[in-house]
């Protein structure tokens, strides 16, 4: 399971938690403007596009992104939708992209969701793989900046393109089942309830927190994304650096999944591997992993972001214990 969340203060953050059994081999990637990106179904690379930072698996020095803000404030995460997502094959009237290069695409190509409508428009979302060591990964995404949010589902009836009013995602069912479902949790509120279970009967309040009482806490997605929505929506901080991404670590922390909660397998457990928040405004990945709660961050403006090499920083997946003694 995996959730992605948008977050609004000053500046305009976006992140993931990707919660797996096990983990590819992820670096923070930078890609600066000048790398060649060579589009599988395209002839000519781009001789310049906006720099990206985000989490990759490096493959032959292709940057196979999970989840990446670029230069001018888009992000976009790839989430598992495993069963529904259907990619097509390539046709010749359309813009054939394959699966494990749409972040890249959009990221190094439109500066706004308002461009991504657009190249949205003309895009064919293929199934064409990596390599063959890479099979299709069966994701729908989140893509967003601070004007609003998109999903993206390529299912067997075609290409869904959603506005998200709620700007978060989780896995199955689609998007427009996860909207649905939230009609179920109306009556939930941060304040604490009225009683108005029958008349003539009085019941007490007798512990905060009760007005949102019903709000699911299970590990399923469709749970997740009621809890999620619930905690980002209704969620109040102070609009500086620190506040922001401390607030934003909470709003995910929200869906944290913790070893032994979640069995996939005799023996084999899904957990968070990582959570990242990006400021998408100051281009800053920030992070912290299943073993390492400390908040790492790499800045892609302390790079020179006009060479032609990728820019990869390992995960610090080391707790470090600050002992005030
Ligand atoms: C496993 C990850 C999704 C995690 C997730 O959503 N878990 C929920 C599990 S579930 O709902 O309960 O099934 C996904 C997110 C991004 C994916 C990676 C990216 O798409 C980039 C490449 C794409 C290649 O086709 C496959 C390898 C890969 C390197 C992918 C491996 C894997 O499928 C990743 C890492």
């Amino acid at each position: 399971m995996c959730t992605a969340a948008t977050y609004k203060t000053k500046d305009f953050y976006f992140g993931r938690t990707l919660d797996y059994e096990f983990s590819y081999g992820d670096e923070i990637t930078i890609t600066p403007r000048n790398y060649p990106f060579h589009f599988r179904h395209s002839d000519k690379a781009p001789d310049s596009h906006y720099a990206i930072i985000g989490m990759a698996h490096v493959a032959g020095d292709y940057p196979l992104y999970y989840d990446a803000i670029n230069e001018k404030g888009l992000g976009m995460a790839g989430l598992n939708f495993v069963g529904n997502a259907v990619y097509a094959e390539p046709v010749s009237d359309k813009e054939n992209v394959a699966q494990f290069e749409f972040i890249p695409w959009i990221l190094s190509q439109c500066a706004t969701l308002k461009e991504a409508r657009q190249r949205l428009s003309t895009m064919n979302l293929t199934n064409t793989q990596f390599s063959e060591n890479f099979p299709c990964a069966q994701l729908h995404w989140i893509l967003a900046d601070a004007s609003g949010c998109l999903v993206i589902e390529s299912m067997q009836d075609g290409l869904h393109i959603y506005e998200n009013p709620v700007g978060v995602l989780t896995n199955n069912p689609p998007f427009p089942q996860q909207m649905f479902q939230l009609n179920n949790y109306q009556s939930l509120s941060p304040r604490q309830p009225e009683n108005t279970f029958a008349p003539g009967l009085e019941l007490q309040s007798y512990s905060r927190g009760m007005g949102a009482l019903g709000l699911p806490g299970d590990l399923s997605s469709a749970s997740r994304f009621a809890k999620v929505a619930f905690t980002k929506m209704n969620s109040r901080s102070g609009d500086s650096e620190l506040e922001s991404v401390s607030q934003f670590f909470h709003i995910l922390g929200s869906v944290d999944q913790q070893r032994g909660c979640c069995e996939v397998a005799k023996g084999k457990y899904e957990i968070t591997l990582y959570t990242s928040c990006c400021n998408t405004t100051k281009g800053i990945y920030y992070y912290t992993t299943y073993e390492n709660h400390q908040i790492n961050a790499v800045d892609m403006h302390r790079e020179n972001l006009d060479t032609t090499v990728l820019i990869r920083y390992p995960v610090l997946a080391k707790q470090n214990i600050c002992f005030q003694n």
